[in-house]
């Protein structure tokens, strides 16, 4: 099984090195039931030759006693084990596949497609850099297909492949595309999706999934693996606004004082002035360490450990930024909310919010409102949001975090709602803004008198390690 590369007999260090040394793509089909998201996954790695022989053979024995697809073999069956498992109600999550061809490794989320699902599908999505979106050809754009786009813009998918899928239903006919590629292209223009992309297949086939079709000569685009294949990934990654949020801090004796954790954006080099939020420290970077030994420039996804030249209060969950581009610090934020859980969410109740590595209690101020998931209108007045409703929320934190806007920085613009009592995920919100917190509203409209002024210049000028705010 597997691609065949000439390297894996020739020269097998070579093979492996070119094998670790690709970039990974991670990606996830949605689409309504019986759409055809089986298919099209098991013929993606049937047509690169990634089955197994003995899964081959044990598909043939299935095909004859339970397949669906008639003569061809139902590729359905490869990923009939989850399928299975949903049937029973056994587990309603989201399974991951992987494979890889010569140009690429790839993990596939494979996400239920039924409505309840929606914390599923956003779960599976949070960290892909694609959404197939599969749409039966005879059908044309559904509510459901409304939903997935809709989830996968609030989770800032980067790259949309819309899949017209049973094109030999429809005698492979280029008006029907068309028609359900301009109808998309509203609901896109709609919900500010950039890098949609369009093709016609028949999964069930084999048509322009991996192989070019034969039967739509008019369609000139690439097929579904040449887009999987080449879709740009490195622009994705934002290497401008550093972002290291601190997992720990490693300090085995007095002499070495190590901050550790995973560079989130941004690049990190050998003596950066860095400063530390919340408390706006700054210091220089005197060395990036690593398992495999020091390093002069870091870069995101990197797990790192980082020493300072100066002896500057860093804690866990305090984040290294750089001074000209840093984050906002703050209490309060607005967000978008994707709620997980059978108890409602409650505005005024205490919840536990992780945001990267800062864990912190909070309220729901305020609900701005919900948003149908499947006709995207907006629902005003609503004092609470129930299991996979998303709604626009108010957030007040009961300290200083750092905020990122999630359409900016995914990483650290994304956060969890945690029950603190049964420390279970109750939720999942994207940061829209920061927002001053109710504190600092009232600070501008008071005026001070002058004894008060003067008070507050002696105390900033004498005791600067109070971080008084001049008034
Ligand atoms: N004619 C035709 N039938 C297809 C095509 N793709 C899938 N099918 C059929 O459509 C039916 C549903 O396909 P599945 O792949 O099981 O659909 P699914 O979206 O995975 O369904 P769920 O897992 O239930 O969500 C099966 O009978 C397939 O053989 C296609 O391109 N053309």
């Amino acid at each position: 099984m597997s691609h065949q590369s000439e390297l894996i007999s020739t020269d097998i260090e070579a093979y492996l090195n070119q094998h670790e040394n690709k970039d990974m793509l991670r990606f996830l089909t949605c689409g309504n039931v019986d759409d055809g998201k089986s298919t099209l996954i098991g013929r993606l790695l049937f047509d690169t030759n990634l089955i197994y022989e003995d899964t081959l053979a044990a598909m043939h024995k299935d095909n004859d006693r339970v397949g669906n697809a008639g003569e061809a073999l139902d590729l359905a069956l490869l990923v009939d084990g989850l399928q299975s498992e949903r049937e029973q109600g056994i587990t309603i999550d989201v399974a991951y596949r992987y494979f890889s061809t010569e140009k690429r490794k790839f993990i596939i989320a494979d996400c239920p497609g039924h409505e309840q699902y929606t914390r599923n599908m956003a779960t599976g999505a949070s960290t892909c850099d694609l959404a197939i979106i599969l749409i039966d050809a005879r059908r044309g754009v559904q509510t459901q297909t409304r939903r997935h786009s809709f989830i996968a813009s609030l989770l800032g998918i980067k790259h949309i492949v819309v899949a017209i899928n049973k094109m030999d239903l429809k005698e492979y006919s280029r008006e029907v595309f068309d028609n359900i590629r301009f109808e998309y292209q509203q609901l896109a223009d709609k919900l500010n999706l950039h890098n949609v992309h369009f093709v016609p297949v028949s999964a069930l086939n084999g048509d322009n999934v991996v192989n070019r079709s034969e039967h739509m000569p008019w369609y000139e685009g690439p097929t579904l693996m040449e887009i999987l294949e080449s879709v740009e990934l490195v622009e994705d990654e934002n290497l401008t606004d550093l972002r290291f949020p601190v997992q720990y801090v490693n300090r085995p004796n007095l002499d070495f004082r190590g901050f550790c954790g995973t560079l989130a954006s941004g690049v990190l080099r050998h003596g950066d002035t860095v400063m530390t939020l919340p408390s706006r420290k700054t210091s220089k970077v005197k060395s990036i360490i690593t398992y495999e030994g020091e390093l002069q420039e870091a870069f995101p996804g990197d797990a790192i450990t980082v020493t300072l030249e100066d002896e500057i209060d860093v804690s866990r969950g305090d984040t290294l930024v750089d001074p000209a581009t840093p984050a906002v610090v703050g209490k309060a934020f607005s967000a978008h909310v994707v709620w997980m859980s059978e108890k409602p969410l409650i505005t005024g109740k205490e919840y536990g919010f992780k945001l990267g590595t800062k864990v912190t209690t909070g309220y729901f101020t305020n609900i701005q409102h919900e948003i149908d998931v499947n006709t995207l209108d907006t629902i005003p007045g609503t004092s609470s949001l129930d299991l996979n409703s998303i709604g626009q929320v108010d957030i007040e934190l009961t300290e200083d975090a750092v905020f990122d806007r999630y359409c900016k920085l995914p990483n650290t613009g994304a956060f969890a709602i945690i029950d603190t009592l049964t420390n279970v995920t109750v939720g999942a919100g994207m940061i829209l803004s920061p927002k001053p917190s109710k504190n600092e509203i009232s600070h501008p409209q008071k005026s001070y008198n002058q004894a008060e002024k003067n008070l507050n210049r002696f105390i900033r000028e004498n005791y600067p390690e109070w971080e008084c705010r001049e008034i």
